[in-house]
């Protein structure tokens, strides 16, 4: 009987009933300094699905740097969502993730950071429904926790190395990656070398050079990275093919990210064996089951995984969370400190962070819950209409 009943829980049809979208802006700690933009905030682009049995969805949008980094911005995808995705959603049985997925990207080209909100709040209700976490949902975890790396990016050597210091003083990173590519190559390597000086043997210390670099200039720039101790560089240039040609001549591990837009980039990548190690990313990769997909291939071409972030605050760095805790080799960790690089929390239990390690919800759908009351206060048409009421 009690099997009927599940059984007939799992297929009867629950309707989406309503979209919300909304922009909730957030201060950082300190400037983030990126070769191509400086971060002095965050803003996260929410959706909440609203479902027929009542259960609520969840999931985030955001980006780097407004359109520095990619062809989506927050203001672009809330747009997106409520103009051409909100009415295929309506209606739509929200318990079929992949039927839903399929129609939009039948209707919709690209938008990838959008969709990949809109998978998320399908997978939080519909594991709200049916009492599993997301990582359940996508096939199993295979970890409970995620080592967490921190990006060392104020601009300044002797703050990063104080900043380095008490993240492993508080035992929270001791991975640590460092943005470069703004300044002279021979200025950025004596950057990093200063950086791993300091920290010795008790840090790994990485690079991203988001694209900045030419060809010659990674060919220094790689050299000098690795005698100075760093391990690895993350898109030092911007196409697969120069990855390509860079990757193997010198010891230092070449991982991809920017080059990495979903499973048929990857595909292109691993064909050409461009990258030691591939930064996954569920916005990037077009949704969480998408970043399995890259994932998979990663697996199949000897790749090595690593879990990236696009900087999300804290429903898009769980959901990632979850697809991470999936992937079967998980060898160069994660990045997942998004919501630690913000001045405020939105959650009613904030993600642990603890022992260089981000625990894994294990409560049904992605684990979190929001804290209404700071969400209505950080949100933009909220502050907006506010602010004209005062006047
Ligand atoms: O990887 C990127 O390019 C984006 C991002 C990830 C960490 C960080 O500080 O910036
Ligand atoms: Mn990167």
């Amino acid at each position: 009987m009690e099997h009927t009943q599940r059984l007939q829980l799992s297929v009867a049809p629950v309707a989406i009933e309503r979209v919300e979208t909304f922009l909730v802006d957030l201060p950082t700690i300190r400037p983030h300094q990126l070769s191509m933009a400086t971060m002095n905030g965050q803003t996260l682009m929410l959706v909440r699905l609203y479902c027929s049995d009542g259960t609520v969805g969840v999931g985030e949008g955001t980006t780097i740097g407004g359109l520095a980094y990619g062809a989506e911005s927050p203001e672009g995808m809330k747009l997106a969502i409520d103009t051409y995705f909100a009415p295929l959603l309506v209606g739509a049985d929200a318990s079929h993730v992949p039927a839903i997925m399929a129609k939009l990207d039948k209707a919709i080209r690209d938008n990838r950071f959008a969709k990949c909100a809109v998978e998320t709040a399908l997978f939080d209700a519909l594991g709200q429904r049916t009492g599993l976490p997301v990582s359940q949902l996508l096939g199993g975890r295979v970890r409970e926790s995620l080592p967490v790396a921190w990006t060392l990016a104020s601009g300044d050597t002797a703050k990063d190395i104080d900043e380095a210091e008490c993240m492993l003083a508080q035992r929270r990173h001791n991975i640590f990656k460092l943005k470069i590519g703004r300044r002279a190559v021979a200025d950025d390597v004596a950057h990093v070398a200063a950086i791993k000086k300091a920290l010795g043997d008790r840090a790994a210390v990485r690079v991203d050079v988001n694209m900045a670099w030419s060809e010659l200039q990674a060919q220094h720039g790689l050299a000098a990275l690795a005698d100075a101790g760093c391990e690895l560089a993350e898109q030092p240039v911007a196409t697969a093919e120069a990855l390509a040609r860079l990757k193997g001549r010198y010891p230092i591990a070449i991982m991809a990210d920017e080059s990495l837009t979903g499973p048929a980039s990857a595909f292109a990548l691993a064909r050409v064996a461009g990258a030691d190690v591939f930064a996954v990313k569920i916005e990037q990769s077009g949704g969480l089951r998408a970043a399995q997909q890259v994932a998979a291939i990663a697996d199949a071409a000897g790749i090595a995984l690593y879990g990236g972030t696009m900087l999300e605050g804290a429903v898009g760095t769980v959901a990632s969370a979850h697809v991470f805790a999936t992937f079967r080799d998980l060898q160069w960790g994660t990045e997942l400190f998004g919501p630690l690089l913000l001045t405020e929390e939105i959650l009613a239990q904030p993600l642990q962070y603890q022992d260089f390690q981000l625990a894994v919800p294990t409560a049904p759908g992605l684990g979190i819950a929001l804290d209404e009351d700071r969400v209505q206060f950080f949100r933009r048409d909220k502050k907006r209409s506010a602010a004209v009421a005062a006047h």
